[in-house]
């Protein structure tokens, strides 16, 4: 048995002793699992990287004594969610962070079909079936964190990324609903509605981003918002497009973004009122 070095902290005291983080294999959810590691909890890592979730296990074990369970499984599956919540029902889960999930860029006529769908089936369907599953468990024990993963783009349509925006938009709509719901339950629900954030999303999505932010700034302040917010926009960059963003007419906020995303691509876009 590992002995524990790692801060018993007022995050843990409240949504530990366990947390299950999808998309642990890189980006934003790598740096939750290390934050949460350094936290004091104890991890269920799950992508579909096994490889990489098992150097992270001995890594995360050594440096912090957390002891780490590696789920490597392809969440667009329909049959993954229910094998994952069938695999932890008897884990302490007090927080579930579900930061799975990819986009793409382009019109949306030019997309792969099958992958587009993919991305409906990982960004939306998996994040339902697992804040469904481990919403009810939290709710019994009256305790309890989900993070879900929504976006800048997130808040109207987004030309040159319509189905990725979507899903975003579905992410910060249903996180707003289950949160009143879960609430009087004892169970925070938080929406993470970053900007860019310098990770491998751009590079698979074939985005180019200029200005972004870390991973771990991401991780920290969504870790500082869990329980106080309902919607956190880390960075100033965030803050500051969707404060900006507020202001204009939805129309206007669609145009805005087709610019945004002609940089990230160099295609062109025509948007009509
Ligand atoms: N980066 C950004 O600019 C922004 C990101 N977001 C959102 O934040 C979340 C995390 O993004 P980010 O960390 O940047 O992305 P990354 O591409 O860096 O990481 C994505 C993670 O999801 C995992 N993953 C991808 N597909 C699957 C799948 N089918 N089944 C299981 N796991 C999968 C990957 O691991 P593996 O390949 O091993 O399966 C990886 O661990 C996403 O939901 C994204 O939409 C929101 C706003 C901005
Ligand atoms: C389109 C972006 O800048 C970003 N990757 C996001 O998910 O919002």
């Amino acid at each position: 048995m590992t002995s524990k070095p790692s801060k018993d902290s007022a995050l843990k005291r409240r949504f530990g002793p366990a947390a299950l983080i999808t998309g642990a294999s890189d980006g934003i959810g790598r740096a939750f699992a290390t934050q949460l590691a350094e936290h004091g909890f104890d991890l269920i890592l799950v992508a579909r990287r096994g490889d990489v979730l098992q150097d992270m296990a001995l890594d995360l074990g050594t440096r912090f004594g957390a002891d780490v369970r590696v789920l490597a499984m392809d969440l667009s599956d329909p049959s993954a969610v229910p094998d994952l919540l069938s695999v932890t029902e008897s884990a302490p889960v007090g927080l579930v962070v579900a930061a799975a999930g990819f986009g793409s860029i382009g019109p949306f006529l030019d997309q792969d079909m099958a992958s587009e769908i993919n991305m409906v089936d990982l960004n939306c369907r998996s994040v339902v079936e697992l804040s469904y599953g481990f919403g009810q468990r939290m709710s019994a024990s009256k305790r309890g964190g989900i993070v879900l993963f929504s976006s800048l783009v997130g808040f109207n349509g987004a030309p040159l990324s319509a189905t990725y925006a979507a899903t975003k938009g579905f992410v910060q709509s249903f996180a707003e609903g289950i949160a009143a719901e879960m609430r009087p339950h004892g169970v925070s629900v938080l929406s993470v509605a970053p900007g860019p954030v310098g990770t491998g999303f751009a590079a698979r999505a074939g985005m180019q981003m200029g200005q972004a932010a870390t991973p771990e700034m991401v991780a920290h302040a969504s870790l500082g918002a869990l329980g106080r917010k309902t919607t956190v926009r880390p960075g100033f960059l965030a803050k500051f497009l969707g404060w900006s963003l507020a202001m204009l007419p939805r129309w206007g906020r669609v145009r805005v973004m087709g610019i945004i995303m002609k940089g990230m691509t160099g295609k062109e876009v025509t948007v009509r009122k």
